[in-house]
Protein backbone atom coordinates (compact mmCIF):
# COMPACT_ATOMS: atom_id res chain seq x y z
CA UNK A 1 0.00 0.00 0.00
CA UNK A 2 2.67 2.67 0.59
CA UNK A 3 4.73 1.73 -2.49
CA UNK A 4 1.13 2.57 -4.20
CA UNK A 5 0.30 5.19 -1.80
CA UNK A 6 -0.76 7.38 -4.84
CA UNK A 7 -3.95 5.35 -5.08
CA UNK A 8 -5.16 5.92 -1.36
CA UNK A 9 -5.36 9.42 -0.68
CA UNK A 10 -8.79 9.68 -0.75
CA UNK A 11 -10.68 9.26 2.67
CA UNK A 12 -13.67 7.03 3.60
CA UNK A 13 -15.42 7.68 6.15
CA UNK A 14 -17.49 4.66 8.19
CA UNK A 15 -21.24 6.06 7.05
CA UNK A 16 -22.18 6.54 11.40
CA UNK A 17 -19.89 9.12 11.12
CA UNK A 18 -19.63 10.78 7.78
CA UNK A 19 -22.77 13.02 8.43
CA UNK A 20 -21.00 14.93 11.32
CA UNK A 21 -18.47 17.22 8.28
CA UNK A 22 -20.58 15.93 5.41
CA UNK A 23 -17.17 15.46 3.57
CA UNK A 24 -15.84 18.87 4.94
CA UNK A 25 -13.04 19.70 6.59
CA UNK A 26 -9.28 18.40 7.03
CA UNK A 27 -9.80 14.67 7.72
CA UNK A 28 -13.54 13.42 5.91
CA UNK A 29 -12.33 15.11 3.01
CA UNK A 30 -11.26 14.11 -0.72
CA UNK A 31 -9.59 15.61 -3.80
CA UNK A 32 -9.15 19.04 -4.59
CA UNK A 33 -11.28 20.40 -1.90
CA UNK A 34 -9.23 18.41 0.40
CA UNK A 35 -5.84 20.09 -0.74
CA UNK A 36 -6.62 23.06 -0.39
CA UNK A 37 -7.71 22.61 3.07
CA UNK A 38 -4.94 20.51 4.41
CA UNK A 39 -2.35 23.14 2.72
CA UNK A 40 -3.96 26.17 3.91
CA UNK A 41 -4.22 24.29 7.48
CA UNK A 42 0.02 23.35 7.07
CA UNK A 43 0.92 26.66 5.88
CA UNK A 44 -1.54 28.68 8.38
CA UNK A 45 -0.01 26.22 11.57
CA UNK A 46 3.54 26.60 10.40
CA UNK A 47 2.91 30.63 10.29
CA UNK A 48 1.25 30.51 14.54
CA UNK A 49 4.80 28.95 15.13
CA UNK A 50 4.58 25.10 14.89
CA UNK A 51 7.93 23.70 13.73
CA UNK A 52 9.51 26.57 15.25
CA UNK A 53 10.55 28.44 19.12
CA UNK A 54 7.43 30.04 18.99
CA UNK A 55 5.52 26.75 19.33
CA UNK A 56 8.23 25.72 22.02
CA UNK A 57 7.59 28.93 24.38
CA UNK A 58 3.70 28.01 24.34
CA UNK A 59 3.56 24.71 24.90
CA UNK A 60 6.46 25.75 27.88
CA UNK A 61 4.02 28.49 29.49
CA UNK A 62 1.92 25.84 29.26
CA UNK A 63 3.87 23.32 30.89
CA UNK A 64 4.42 25.87 33.79
CA UNK A 65 1.09 26.98 34.33
CA UNK A 66 -0.41 23.36 34.69
CA UNK A 67 2.66 21.68 36.95
CA UNK A 68 4.32 24.46 38.81
CA UNK A 69 1.91 24.83 41.53
CA UNK A 70 1.55 20.98 41.95
CA UNK A 71 2.32 20.02 45.55
CA UNK A 72 3.70 16.98 46.31
CA UNK A 73 0.61 15.60 48.11
CA UNK A 74 -1.97 16.36 45.28
CA UNK A 75 -3.32 13.35 44.05
CA UNK A 76 -3.47 14.01 40.41
CA UNK A 77 -5.58 12.12 37.42
CA UNK A 78 -2.85 12.17 34.97
CA UNK A 79 -5.63 11.58 31.63
CA UNK A 80 -6.94 14.60 33.27
CA UNK A 81 -3.91 16.69 33.56
CA UNK A 82 -2.58 15.91 29.89
CA UNK A 83 -6.37 16.61 28.05
CA UNK A 84 -6.31 19.64 29.32
CA UNK A 85 -2.50 20.08 28.63
CA UNK A 86 -3.21 19.40 25.12
CA UNK A 87 -6.68 21.26 25.10
CA UNK A 88 -4.89 24.30 26.00
CA UNK A 89 -2.40 23.88 23.32
CA UNK A 90 -4.40 23.55 20.75
CA UNK A 91 -7.43 26.29 21.52
CA UNK A 92 -4.32 28.98 21.52
CA UNK A 93 -3.97 28.09 18.49
CA UNK A 94 -7.36 27.72 17.19
CA UNK A 95 -9.31 30.67 19.20
CA UNK A 96 -6.04 32.52 21.27
CA UNK A 97 -7.04 31.49 24.74
CA UNK A 98 -7.01 28.65 26.97
CA UNK A 99 -9.20 26.58 29.43
CA UNK A 100 -8.77 28.48 32.66
CA UNK A 101 -10.84 28.51 36.43
CA UNK A 102 -13.33 29.74 34.86
CA UNK A 103 -14.55 27.97 31.48
CA UNK A 104 -12.45 24.45 32.88
CA UNK A 105 -15.70 22.93 33.88
CA UNK A 106 -17.26 23.85 30.43
CA UNK A 107 -14.06 21.99 28.90
CA UNK A 108 -14.13 19.12 31.24
CA UNK A 109 -17.95 18.45 30.53
CA UNK A 110 -17.29 18.31 26.90
CA UNK A 111 -14.60 16.28 27.35
CA UNK A 112 -16.17 13.86 29.33
CA UNK A 113 -19.03 12.87 27.23
CA UNK A 114 -16.56 12.84 23.86
CA UNK A 115 -14.63 10.30 25.97
CA UNK A 116 -17.98 8.11 26.30
CA UNK A 117 -18.30 8.84 22.58
CA UNK A 118 -14.73 7.13 21.77
CA UNK A 119 -15.48 4.59 24.64
CA UNK A 120 -18.12 3.31 22.35
CA UNK A 121 -17.42 4.03 19.04
CA UNK A 122 -16.26 0.33 17.98
CA UNK A 123 -14.91 -1.46 14.88
CA UNK A 124 -18.48 -2.91 14.42
CA UNK A 125 -19.91 1.11 14.52
CA UNK A 126 -17.74 1.95 11.80
CA UNK A 127 -19.26 -1.53 9.61
CA UNK A 128 -22.99 -0.34 9.73
CA UNK A 129 -23.51 0.33 6.16
CA UNK A 130 -25.80 3.02 4.96
CA UNK A 131 -29.20 1.42 4.67
CA UNK A 132 -29.26 -0.23 7.93
CA UNK A 133 -28.86 3.61 9.74
CA UNK A 134 -32.20 3.99 8.49
CA UNK A 135 -33.93 1.59 11.02
CA UNK A 136 -35.07 3.23 14.43
CA UNK A 137 -32.17 0.82 15.91
CA UNK A 138 -29.67 1.79 14.37
CA UNK A 139 -30.60 5.07 13.69
CA UNK A 140 -30.98 5.71 17.51
CA UNK A 141 -27.34 3.80 18.25
CA UNK A 142 -25.85 6.61 15.81
CA UNK A 143 -27.48 9.68 17.19
CA UNK A 144 -26.90 8.90 20.75
CA UNK A 145 -22.55 7.44 19.21
CA UNK A 146 -22.31 11.11 17.84
CA UNK A 147 -24.43 13.36 20.05
CA UNK A 148 -21.12 14.38 22.19
CA UNK A 149 -19.05 15.12 18.74
CA UNK A 150 -21.91 17.67 17.67
CA UNK A 151 -22.45 19.24 21.10
CA UNK A 152 -18.72 19.86 20.62
CA UNK A 153 -18.64 20.99 17.18
CA UNK A 154 -21.77 23.35 18.11
CA UNK A 155 -19.43 24.99 20.79
CA UNK A 156 -17.06 25.34 18.62
CA UNK A 157 -19.52 26.89 15.98
CA UNK A 158 -20.94 29.24 18.41
CA UNK A 159 -17.27 30.79 19.01
CA UNK A 160 -16.78 31.24 15.46
CA UNK A 161 -19.88 32.94 15.15
CA UNK A 162 -18.95 35.40 17.86
CA UNK A 163 -15.58 36.25 16.30
CA UNK A 164 -16.94 37.13 13.03
CA UNK A 165 -19.54 39.13 14.15
CA UNK A 166 -16.98 41.00 16.57
CA UNK A 167 -14.53 41.32 13.46
CA UNK A 168 -17.83 42.80 11.91
CA UNK A 169 -18.81 45.30 14.58
CA UNK A 170 -15.24 46.04 15.05
CA UNK A 171 -14.78 44.82 18.34
CA UNK A 172 -12.16 42.63 16.97
CA UNK A 173 -9.44 43.70 15.04
CA UNK A 174 -7.37 40.95 12.86
CA UNK A 175 -3.92 41.72 12.31
CA UNK A 176 -1.50 42.02 8.98
CA UNK A 177 -0.70 38.53 10.83
CA UNK A 178 -3.17 36.81 12.36
CA UNK A 179 -2.86 35.30 15.99
CA UNK A 180 -5.01 32.10 15.38
CA UNK A 181 -6.20 30.12 12.90
CA UNK A 182 -9.94 30.72 12.92
CA UNK A 183 -8.29 34.62 12.32
CA UNK A 184 -6.34 33.29 9.27
CA UNK A 185 -9.22 31.57 7.85
CA UNK A 186 -11.63 34.44 7.61
CA UNK A 187 -9.07 36.86 6.61
CA UNK A 188 -8.13 34.14 3.66
CA UNK A 189 -12.21 33.57 3.13
CA UNK A 190 -12.60 37.68 3.11
CA UNK A 191 -9.68 37.29 0.45
CA UNK A 192 -11.08 35.13 -1.75
CA UNK A 193 -14.91 36.28 -1.67
CA UNK A 194 -13.56 40.10 -2.09
CA UNK A 195 -11.60 38.35 -5.61
CA UNK A 196 -14.52 36.83 -6.23
CA UNK A 197 -13.04 33.58 -6.58
CA UNK A 198 -14.33 30.03 -6.54
CA UNK A 199 -12.83 28.23 -3.49
CA UNK A 200 -13.77 25.76 -0.43
CA UNK A 201 -13.39 28.44 2.33
CA UNK A 202 -16.75 28.85 3.92
CA UNK A 203 -18.31 28.64 7.33
CA UNK A 204 -18.69 24.95 7.17
CA UNK A 205 -15.39 24.24 6.14
CA UNK A 206 -14.01 26.72 9.11
CA UNK A 207 -15.87 24.65 11.30
CA UNK A 208 -15.36 21.27 10.32
CA UNK A 209 -11.19 22.27 9.83
CA UNK A 210 -11.47 23.62 13.85
CA UNK A 211 -13.63 20.33 14.69
CA UNK A 212 -10.83 17.94 13.17
CA UNK A 213 -8.04 19.92 14.89
CA UNK A 214 -9.50 20.05 18.09
CA UNK A 215 -10.70 16.77 18.44
CA UNK A 216 -7.81 14.92 16.63
CA UNK A 217 -5.55 17.42 18.75
CA UNK A 218 -5.78 16.36 22.09
CA UNK A 219 -6.88 12.69 22.79
CA UNK A 220 -4.07 11.23 20.55
CA UNK A 221 -1.22 13.49 22.29
CA UNK A 222 -3.31 13.41 26.31
CA UNK A 223 -3.43 9.84 25.57
CA UNK A 224 0.14 9.20 24.42
CA UNK A 225 1.46 11.10 27.67
CA UNK A 226 -0.93 9.51 29.65
CA UNK A 227 0.56 5.86 28.04
CA UNK A 228 4.16 7.16 28.19
CA UNK A 229 3.85 7.96 32.16
CA UNK A 230 2.08 4.50 33.01
CA UNK A 231 4.91 2.41 31.56
CA UNK A 232 7.48 4.55 33.02
CA UNK A 233 6.00 4.32 36.33
CA UNK A 234 6.53 0.30 35.72
CA UNK A 235 9.60 0.85 35.07
CA UNK A 236 11.80 2.72 37.13
CA UNK A 237 14.89 1.95 35.77
CA UNK A 238 13.83 3.37 32.50
CA UNK A 239 12.94 6.98 34.45
CA UNK A 240 16.37 6.87 36.53
CA UNK A 241 18.09 6.32 33.47
CA UNK A 242 16.47 9.13 31.39
CA UNK A 243 16.33 11.43 34.18
CA UNK A 244 19.93 10.95 34.18
CA UNK A 245 20.38 11.80 30.46
CA UNK A 246 18.04 14.90 30.99
CA UNK A 247 19.90 16.41 34.03
CA UNK A 248 23.19 16.35 32.65
CA UNK A 249 22.62 18.00 29.03
CA UNK A 250 20.40 20.77 30.92
CA UNK A 251 22.90 20.77 34.09
CA UNK A 252 19.86 20.40 36.06
CA UNK A 253 19.35 24.40 35.87
CA UNK A 254 17.30 24.89 32.93
CA UNK A 255 14.23 23.82 31.01
CA UNK A 256 14.89 20.99 28.28
CA UNK A 257 14.54 21.97 25.03
CA UNK A 258 14.14 20.65 21.07
CA UNK A 259 17.13 22.27 20.64
CA UNK A 260 18.57 19.69 22.56
CA UNK A 261 17.04 16.14 20.89
CA UNK A 262 20.25 15.20 19.36
CA UNK A 263 21.93 14.90 22.69
CA UNK A 264 19.19 13.26 24.04
CA UNK A 265 19.10 9.76 22.27
CA UNK A 266 17.65 7.55 25.58
CA UNK A 267 14.85 9.85 25.68
CA UNK A 268 13.85 9.92 21.87
CA UNK A 269 13.98 6.15 22.31
CA UNK A 270 11.62 6.40 25.34
CA UNK A 271 9.34 8.11 23.07
CA UNK A 272 9.67 5.52 20.09
CA UNK A 273 9.12 2.84 22.42
CA UNK A 274 6.04 3.95 24.05
CA UNK A 275 4.31 5.41 21.00
CA UNK A 276 4.62 1.99 19.43
CA UNK A 277 3.06 0.46 23.01
CA UNK A 278 0.93 2.86 23.12
CA UNK A 279 -0.38 1.83 19.88
CA UNK A 280 -2.91 4.41 19.96
CA UNK A 281 -4.66 4.68 16.46
CA UNK A 282 -4.17 0.78 15.58
CA UNK A 283 -6.76 0.70 13.03
CA UNK A 284 -5.33 4.10 11.01
CA UNK A 285 -8.18 6.38 9.51
CA UNK A 286 -9.44 4.45 6.47
CA UNK A 287 -9.08 4.98 2.77
CA UNK A 288 -10.25 4.34 -0.23
CA UNK A 289 -8.87 3.41 -3.35
CA UNK A 290 -9.17 5.72 -6.53
CA UNK A 291 -8.35 2.89 -9.00
CA UNK A 292 -8.09 -0.67 -9.42
CA UNK A 293 -5.36 -1.61 -7.64
CA UNK A 294 -3.14 -4.73 -6.59
CA UNK A 295 -1.83 -4.64 -3.25
CA UNK A 296 0.09 -7.88 -2.58
CA UNK A 297 -2.04 -10.20 -4.59
CA UNK A 298 -4.87 -8.92 -3.62
CA UNK A 299 -6.82 -6.46 -6.18
CA UNK A 300 -8.44 -3.93 -4.99
CA UNK A 301 -11.64 -2.23 -6.97
CA UNK A 302 -11.63 2.06 -7.48
CA UNK A 303 -13.92 3.02 -4.41
CA UNK A 304 -13.29 -0.04 -2.30
CA UNK A 305 -11.83 1.18 1.55
CA UNK A 306 -8.51 -0.17 2.79
CA UNK A 307 -6.26 0.51 5.79
CA UNK A 308 -2.95 0.17 6.86
CA UNK A 309 -3.10 -1.48 9.88
CA UNK A 310 -0.56 0.89 12.64
CA UNK A 311 -0.65 -1.30 15.32
CA UNK A 312 0.26 -4.34 13.22
CA UNK A 313 3.09 -2.74 11.79
CA UNK A 314 4.19 -1.76 14.82
CA UNK A 315 4.31 -5.25 16.62
CA UNK A 316 5.97 -7.11 14.70
CA UNK A 317 7.72 -9.54 15.78
CA UNK A 318 10.21 -9.61 12.63
CA UNK A 319 11.16 -6.15 13.70
CA UNK A 320 10.51 -5.72 17.51
CA UNK A 321 11.49 -8.96 18.96
CA UNK A 322 9.01 -9.61 22.13
CA UNK A 323 7.41 -6.88 21.48
CA UNK A 324 4.76 -6.80 23.98
CA UNK A 325 7.32 -5.88 26.35
CA UNK A 326 8.13 -1.84 26.82
CA UNK A 327 11.91 -1.99 26.34
CA UNK A 328 13.70 1.54 25.08
CA UNK A 329 16.74 -0.01 24.79
CA UNK A 330 15.57 -1.45 21.36
CA UNK A 331 15.78 1.55 18.99
CA UNK A 332 19.44 2.11 20.84
CA UNK A 333 20.54 -1.34 18.69
CA UNK A 334 21.40 0.58 15.58
CA UNK A 335 18.58 -1.89 14.00
CA UNK A 336 16.92 2.23 12.42
CA UNK A 337 13.65 0.54 14.16
CA UNK A 338 12.41 4.10 13.68
CA UNK A 339 11.46 2.95 10.09
CA UNK A 340 8.67 0.57 11.31
CA UNK A 341 7.57 3.29 13.76
CA UNK A 342 4.46 5.00 12.21
CA UNK A 343 2.32 6.25 14.83
CA UNK A 344 1.57 9.17 12.67
CA UNK A 345 0.91 6.99 9.23
CA UNK A 346 2.79 7.66 6.38
CA UNK A 347 2.45 9.25 3.14
CA UNK A 348 0.34 12.58 1.54
CA UNK A 349 -2.54 11.83 4.17
CA UNK A 350 -0.12 11.17 6.44
CA UNK A 351 -0.93 13.08 10.15
CA UNK A 352 -1.11 16.88 10.14
CA UNK A 353 -0.18 17.32 13.41
CA UNK A 354 3.25 14.99 13.62
CA UNK A 355 5.12 18.01 14.34
CA UNK A 356 3.26 19.59 16.97
CA UNK A 357 2.20 16.56 18.77
CA UNK A 358 6.14 15.38 18.46
CA UNK A 359 7.43 18.80 20.40
CA UNK A 360 4.63 18.10 22.91
CA UNK A 361 5.61 14.74 24.01
CA UNK A 362 9.41 15.49 23.98
CA UNK A 363 9.40 18.84 26.01
CA UNK A 364 6.55 17.45 28.52
CA UNK A 365 7.93 14.17 28.93
CA UNK A 366 11.96 15.29 29.45
CA UNK A 367 10.99 18.10 31.25
CA UNK A 368 8.47 16.36 33.49
CA UNK A 369 11.20 13.73 34.28
CA UNK A 370 13.85 15.56 34.69
CA UNK A 371 11.69 17.73 37.53
CA UNK A 372 9.63 15.19 39.45
CA UNK A 373 9.66 11.79 40.46
CA UNK A 374 6.52 10.33 39.39
CA UNK A 375 5.19 8.38 42.28
CA UNK A 376 1.96 6.18 43.10
CA UNK A 377 -1.28 7.77 44.62
CA UNK A 378 -3.39 4.73 44.93
CA UNK A 379 -2.00 1.90 42.96
CA UNK A 380 0.48 1.27 40.28
CA UNK A 381 -1.56 2.12 36.77
CA UNK A 382 -2.17 -1.03 34.89
CA UNK A 383 -0.73 -0.80 31.14
CA UNK A 384 -4.18 -1.81 29.79
CA UNK A 385 -6.86 -0.49 27.52
CA UNK A 386 -9.99 1.38 28.61
CA UNK A 387 -11.72 -0.31 25.65
CA UNK A 388 -10.43 -3.13 23.56
CA UNK A 389 -12.71 -2.51 20.59
CA UNK A 390 -12.01 1.63 20.30
CA UNK A 391 -10.81 3.34 17.48
CA UNK A 392 -8.73 5.76 19.82
CA UNK A 393 -6.95 3.33 22.88
CA UNK A 394 -6.69 5.15 25.98
CA UNK A 395 -5.38 3.89 29.00
CA UNK A 396 -7.03 2.86 32.29
CA UNK A 397 -7.66 5.90 34.62
CA UNK A 398 -5.30 6.38 37.11
CA UNK A 399 -3.72 8.78 39.65
CA UNK A 400 -0.43 9.82 40.38
CA UNK A 401 2.00 12.25 42.62
CA UNK A 402 4.75 14.78 41.28
CA UNK A 403 7.02 15.15 43.93
CA UNK A 404 9.72 18.01 42.71
CA UNK A 405 13.24 16.71 43.33
CA UNK A 406 15.01 19.18 45.41
C1 LIG B 1 0.62 11.51 19.31
C2 LIG B 1 -0.22 12.24 18.65
C3 LIG B 1 -0.88 11.91 17.33
C4 LIG B 1 -0.98 10.72 16.67
C5 LIG B 1 -0.44 9.36 17.08
C6 LIG B 1 -1.74 10.97 15.46
C7 LIG B 1 -2.05 10.01 14.49
C8 LIG B 1 -2.76 10.25 13.32
C9 LIG B 1 -3.07 9.25 12.34
C10 LIG B 1 -2.67 7.79 12.40
C11 LIG B 1 -3.77 9.85 11.34
C12 LIG B 1 -4.32 9.19 10.08
C13 LIG B 1 -3.34 9.31 8.94
C14 LIG B 1 -3.73 8.53 7.71
O1 LIG B 1 -4.86 8.57 7.25
O2 LIG B 1 -2.85 7.86 7.16
C15 LIG B 1 -3.90 11.25 11.70
C16 LIG B 1 -4.56 12.21 10.93
C17 LIG B 1 -4.72 13.51 11.32
N1 LIG B 1 -4.19 14.12 12.44
FE1 LIG B 1 -3.06 13.23 13.89
N2 LIG B 1 -2.08 12.29 15.41
C18 LIG B 1 -1.56 12.90 16.53
C19 LIG B 1 -1.66 14.25 16.85
C20 LIG B 1 -2.30 15.21 16.11
C21 LIG B 1 -2.37 16.62 16.44
C22 LIG B 1 -1.68 17.29 17.63
C23 LIG B 1 -3.15 17.21 15.47
C24 LIG B 1 -3.55 18.67 15.32
C25 LIG B 1 -2.76 19.68 15.28
C26 LIG B 1 -3.54 16.19 14.52
C27 LIG B 1 -4.33 16.39 13.40
C28 LIG B 1 -4.62 15.43 12.46
C29 LIG B 1 -5.45 15.69 11.28
C30 LIG B 1 -6.13 17.02 10.92
C31 LIG B 1 -5.51 14.49 10.56
C32 LIG B 1 -6.21 14.24 9.23
C33 LIG B 1 -5.20 14.51 8.12
C34 LIG B 1 -5.76 14.30 6.71
O3 LIG B 1 -6.71 13.53 6.55
O4 LIG B 1 -5.21 14.92 5.79
N3 LIG B 1 -3.01 14.99 14.95
N4 LIG B 1 -3.27 11.47 12.91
Amino acid sequence: MVKKGQFFVDRWEPPIAAAMNDGKGLASSSGDYWVEQRRFALHTLRNLGVSRNIMEERIMEEFHLRFDNIKSDDVICAQDTFDLFTANVINRILYSYGFDEKNQERYFDLRKRMDEGNKNFSFIDACIPDVLLKIPYFKKRSEELMKPFNEVKDFLREQIVERMEAIESGKHEVDSEPNDFVDAFIVEMKRLEDNNQKSSFDLETLVADVLDLFIAGQDTTSNTLAWTVCFLMNAPDVIAKLREEVRSVTGGNRDLSQADKPNTPYLNAVINESQRLANIVPLNLFRKASEDVEVGGVVIRKGQVATALIGNIMCDEKYFKDAARFNPERYLLGEKLEAQTLPFSLGKRACLGESLARAELYLILGNLTQRYTLEVADSMPVAESENLNAFIRRPTPYNIRLVEIE
